[in-house]
């Protein structure tokens, strides 16, 4: 990083500049500081604050989420707090930082510029061509508290003012934050988002936008600041609504867990796809060629249909045994007659039962009616209103009558329902079936949708939770009431003789209105509520590595988001899963039409040139018109392949990951079948609970590798992967890729094989 000139004038120049950029940003501190101290003291203040009455306690809850936000986005600010700085040519000066601050002695003046806000633009976007009104750019590094570098950048090259930290290299704070080893954990970006990535960023929440782009070209960073930015411009809505962040993997999105709470925001659930069912947990596994079956698009129907199946008739007729009064005859003609209007009402299922069990039962009291009350003389019958009301519920209440019901039109959970459809999987030709046939077992990542459209289907009979609630509802009416009465009175009583301008409860709120508001009040946080409730609308979804959705997903994310606001990022060309889309289009159509947009990323931030170009000549050897994204860097190191006897592969991979020790975190990509043999030599480099990101070797299959990156990457055996795994597994490195194998290497790598490795000259 340039820091000094040579001349002393010069010198003199850059070290008054440090020294004054240094008092800003002690100032700021100390901003920040009393700021929290005042967070500190009102959340406080807003736990202690007493009183039952429910606009009290309303109040209260608001205040305590809004300010525990506040100092988790103060605390979080403490690192980095101003990171650049902006001179306009009309004399202003704008600091850019994590978050806004204001002067305390001129009430709203900024000090601090948050990144997001529309005034920080022109540090992402300016450039000589367009400097947005800007004389000079400014990057400030700091560590803790200490400002260590300033790098600036004239709009203007004729501009004779100098700083004495006029940057030769444009980029050399980005580059010095590539080049930066890694960490396990992804950091955020707002010190160099670049102009490209700003834009998606701060698009318009309305509607679908598809970001697509290569490995490595920031896809996942713009999404999270995009998640951050949304959450900061549409605050109210979203933080009632919450942002659902789908990710392909625990370990995925352990990886990008610190992003958003390192920017201040937490309103935000993250989850894999097969954790979107609240209630389970998909610890099963498909094969690939089941999970395609399991997610095709006409799944929706094959459910559907099967669920038909399950609303049966008897063939002729049924006996039913009634305690007293003997065999009662229920018909095919009947039931078939029920079965139709309970169709006919198109309630789901199990909503739809009520209508065909009242039939039923109509049906069966008639026919008591007429036994019992039929006049032998053959007058009318002799039965009154009210014997045929008893005998109605006499019908009604009979076990015997529910258990006719009950197997001709069951009542089921979706995991009845699946469980059952899965062990004799019908409407699908037998090879397919055949693939999906399971009896029991845990669920899979492609049940999960399939769990969600039976969900739909079936509807919950919530009726008994319902009266509960609407009971609950009443009491908390009539208690309102009661607290707006006390609010009344006790306004008149202060206020009798002052004209007072203050609003009481009862002005701005009615009882209900005040009932429901209670109802709201609900000590979670959004994304904790919508992360136990399958019905939630999500303010705005935002799905990485969305490629890999099959059409049965997108159905189950559709659902959590009505509005249909939505960010996408993918990359067609690393798609794994057989299920996954085969285009964006084709995806989306079913459920917005055209209404979609698309952007595409078109620079690699993480893999060095050297190793592009390795992983783009694979891809060609099949495609050949392919074009790789622009790595923005040079590293000077060569990847390597080194090919060794079967028996010695394992201690040829340890040996290659020791000799990597103390240069940044590697990862060990292997099949799974190799995996027990490796974790012999690299003991430390797997565990129980899923890998460990943070430690020195992590051992990865190509999929557990989706989305992640290393310093170094050891490829093991890359001929056992398919062509996009492959293609994953090359591009994870930061710095060192090498590539050990047994036998020959796959098209497209077979340049490599003369380079050489740490652990000795290929073989
Ligand atoms: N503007 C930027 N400034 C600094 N680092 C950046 C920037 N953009 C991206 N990066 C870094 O580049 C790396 C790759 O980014 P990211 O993981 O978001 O890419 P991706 O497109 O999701 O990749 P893949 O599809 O391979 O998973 C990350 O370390 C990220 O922090």
């Amino acid at each position: 990083m340039h820091r000094s000139q040579n001349n002393s004038a010069g010198a003199e120049l850059s070290n008054s500049e440090i020294e004054r950029e240094q008092q800003f940003v002690a100032a700021l501190h100390e901003r920040l500081d009393a700021l929290r101290v005042r967070a500190q003291e009102s959340a406080h203040g807003a736990l202690a604050q007493v009183g039952n009455a429910y606009q009290a306690k309303l109040e209260r809850e608001v205040a305590v989420s809004e300010r525990s936000r506040r100092l988790a986005a103060i605390n979080a600010a403490e690192n980095g707090l101003c990171f650049g700085r902006l001179d306009f040519g009309d004399g202003r000066t704008h600091h850019i930082g994590r978050m806004g601050i204001q002067y305390e002695e001129l009430a709203g003046a900024p000090m601090l510029i948050d990144w997001r806000a529309e005034a920080a633009r022109p540090f992402y976007l300016a450039t000589g061509h367009s400097p947005m009104g800007l004389r000079r750019r400014r990057h400030l590094t700091t560590e803790g508290r200490t400002v260590t570098a300033l790098h600036d950048e004239l709009m203007d090259l004729n501009d004779p003012t100098r700083t004495g930290h006029e940057s030769r290299d444009a980029d050399a704070v980005l580059l010095a934050a590539l080049d930066a080893a890694r960490t396990g954990r992804m950091h955020d970006i707002v010190r160099t988002i670049q102009a490209e990535q700003d834009r998606i960023i701060r698009a318009s929440p309305r509607g679908v936008m598809v970001v697509e782009g290569g490995p490595g070209t920031g896809k996942t960073a713009v999404a999270l600041h995009r998640a951050a930015f949304l959450l900061y411009e549409h605050r109210e809505l979203l933080a009632r609504r919450a942002v659902l962040i789908v990710g392909p993997n625990p370990a995925f999105l352990d990886y990008i867990g610190e992003v958003l709470p390192s920017l201040g925001e937490t309103g935000v659930l993250l989850a894999t796809p097969g954790e979107l069912f609240p209630g389970v947990r998909a610890t099963g596994a498909d094969s690939p060629a089941a999970a395609e079956v399991k997610g095709r698009p006409e799944m929706a129907d094959v459910l559907a249909k099967a669920l038909r199946g399950r609303q049966t008739v008897p063939e002729r007729v049924r006996e039913i045994d009634h305690e007293e009064y003997g065999t009662l005859l229920l018909h095919r003609e009947t039931a078939e007659d029920a079965r139709h209007h309970a169709r006919e009402s198109r309630l789901p299922h199990n909503l739809a039962r009520p209508v065909f069990a009242f039939r039923i039962i109509d049906e069966l009291t008639a026919q008591l009616v007429e036994r019992i009350g039929a006049d032998p003389l053959g007058g009318d019958n002799l039965l009154g209103p009210d014997d045929i009301a008893q005998l109605g519920r006499d019908v009604a209440t009979s076990p015997e009558v529910h258990e006719a019901v009950e197997q001709l039109w069951p009542r089921l959970t979706p995991q009845r329902f699946l469980a059952d459809y899965l062990a004799e999987p019908v409407h699908l030709d037998e090879e397919s079936a055949g693939l999906i046939r399971r009896e029991g077992g845990a669920w899979t990542e492609a049940d999960v949708p399939l769990l969600d459209e039976a969900a739909e289907l079936l509807g919950e009979d919530d009726s008994a939770a319902r009266a509960r609630a609407e009971a609950g509802r009443q009491e908390e009416i009539a208690y309102a009431q009661g607290v707006l009465e006390v609010s009344a009175g006790s306004q008149s009583y202060e206020f009798e003789d002052m004209e007072s301008e203050a609003l009481a409860a009862h002005d701005i709120i009615d009882a209900e209105r005040m009932a429901e508001r209670q109802e709201e009040t609900d000590d979670r946080s959004a994304a904790e509520r919508a992360a136990g409730d399958r019905t939630w609308a999500f303010g705005h979804i935002i799905v990485d590595e969305a490629q890999e959705l099959s059409a049965m997903a997108w159905r189950l994310l559709m659902r959590r988001v009505p509005t249909r606001s939505m960010t996408l990022v993918g990359d067609p060309a690393q798609t794994a899963a057989p299920a996954g889309v085969g285009s964006w289009a084709r995806a989306l159509r079913p459920h917005v039409g055209d209404r979609w947009e698309r952007v595409r990323l078109r620079v690699n931030y993480r893999t060095p040139a050297e190793i592009m170009e390795v992983a783009a000549d694979v891809v060609r050897a099949h495609d050949p018109d392919f074009t790789p994204p622009e790595s923005v860097r040079w590293t000077g190191v060569r990847p390597w392949a080194r090919s060794v006897g079967a028996r010695e592969l394992a201690g040829a991979v340890a040996q290659e990951a020791h000799g990597r020790s103390g240069r940044g975190r590697t990862a060990v990509i292997a099949p799974q079948e190799l995996h027990a043999a490796l974790l012999v030599e690299l003991p430390d480099a797997g565990s129980a609970a899923g890998p460990d990101l943070t430690r020195e070797v992590v051992l990865l299959t190509p999929r557990g590798a989706k989305g992640l990156e290393f310093d170094s990457v050891l490829v093991v055996e890359p001929a056992a992967y398919a062509l996009s795994d492959l293609y994953v597994a090359l591009t994870r490195a930061t710095q060192h890729l090498g590539v050990l194998h047994t036998g020959r290497l796959p098209r497209g790598l077979d340049g490599l094989a003369g380079a050489e490795s740490a652990g000795g000259r290929p073989g």
